[in-house]
């Protein structure tokens, strides 16, 4: 039986690393499979991974539709065993039905990578339909850590090096590894606690360096 895949955790956790990985495996076992991203930072109709890996795919836009396509590449005698969705969180949710559609009636397997909530911690629409209708899902095995050591679990948005809480939900961006001039829009991934107290690695910095108050008397 085939089976939609939900492979989520916080960015820089190697989902689309996996995403290459899984697409490795079923291609080796003879499997034929199509590849499909959005907005990845790479640029339109790639999937990248940070540890180098790019591959070439088809980029989903906001009216793009899998059921549509799958039914007329079938139609045309090419043969389709599976497919991999990445930087899933970005479909809409009729995108994320059309493929449970594509599972359920076509018996192909769908691998979708994403996650799961914004830089305001409110869940994305196509991660939000992803939890709501997959068969599967499957947190990353790979933590990413916050600044303190905890397993990060939330993705906070940088500009100018400062934390924010307004603005568009999609700016494409990088996880800002601590770069010395910090990016216009760069990313951090923070655990709950830090993410609340807008606490990122440089303020805590900052914090920490600040002189001690003199003592009175
Ligand atoms: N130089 C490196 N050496 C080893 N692993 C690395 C290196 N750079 C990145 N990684 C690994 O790649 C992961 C990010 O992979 P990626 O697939 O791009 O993540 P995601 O798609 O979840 O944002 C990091 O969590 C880390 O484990
Ligand atoms: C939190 C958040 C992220 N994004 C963007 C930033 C990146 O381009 C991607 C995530 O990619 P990754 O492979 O998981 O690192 O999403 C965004 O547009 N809005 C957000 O709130």
């Amino acid at each position: 039986m085939a089976e939609l895949h939900f492979f989520t955790g916080t960015m820089d956790s190697g989902k689309s690393t996996l995403a290459l990985q899984t697409n490795h495996n079923h291609a080796a076992r003879g499997r034929v499979g199509r590849i499909f991203t959005t907005h990845d930072r790479a640029g339109e109709a790639t999937l990248s991974s940070r540890l180098g890996l790019t591959l070439e795919a088809t980029e989903v836009a906001s009216d793009f539709d899998f059921w549509n396509y799958v039914v007329r590449s079938l139609t045309a005698g090419s043969r389709i065993d599976y497919m991999i969705c990445d930087e899933a969180q970005f479909y809409t949710r009729e995108q994320i039905d059309q493929l449970a559609k594509v599972v359920d009636e076509l018996q192909i397997d769908v691998f979708a990578f994403g996650i799961l909530t914004d830089f305001r911690s409110n869940l994305f629409a196509g991660s939000a339909r992803l939890v709501e209708l997959a068969d599967r899902m499957n947190v990353l095995q790979v933590e990413a850590l916050c600044w303190c050591g905890k397993r990060a679990t939330h993705n906070a948005r940088t500009e100018n090096g400062v934390m924010v809480v307004e603005g568009d939900v999609i700016v494409v961006g990088d996880v800002d590894e601590m770069d010395a001039v910090p990016a216009d829009v760069a990313y951090e991934v923070l655990c709950r606690q830090h993410h609340r107290r807008r606490l990122t690695a440089a303020r805590a910095k900052a914090v920490s360096l600040a002189p001690e108050p003199l003592p009175f008397g």
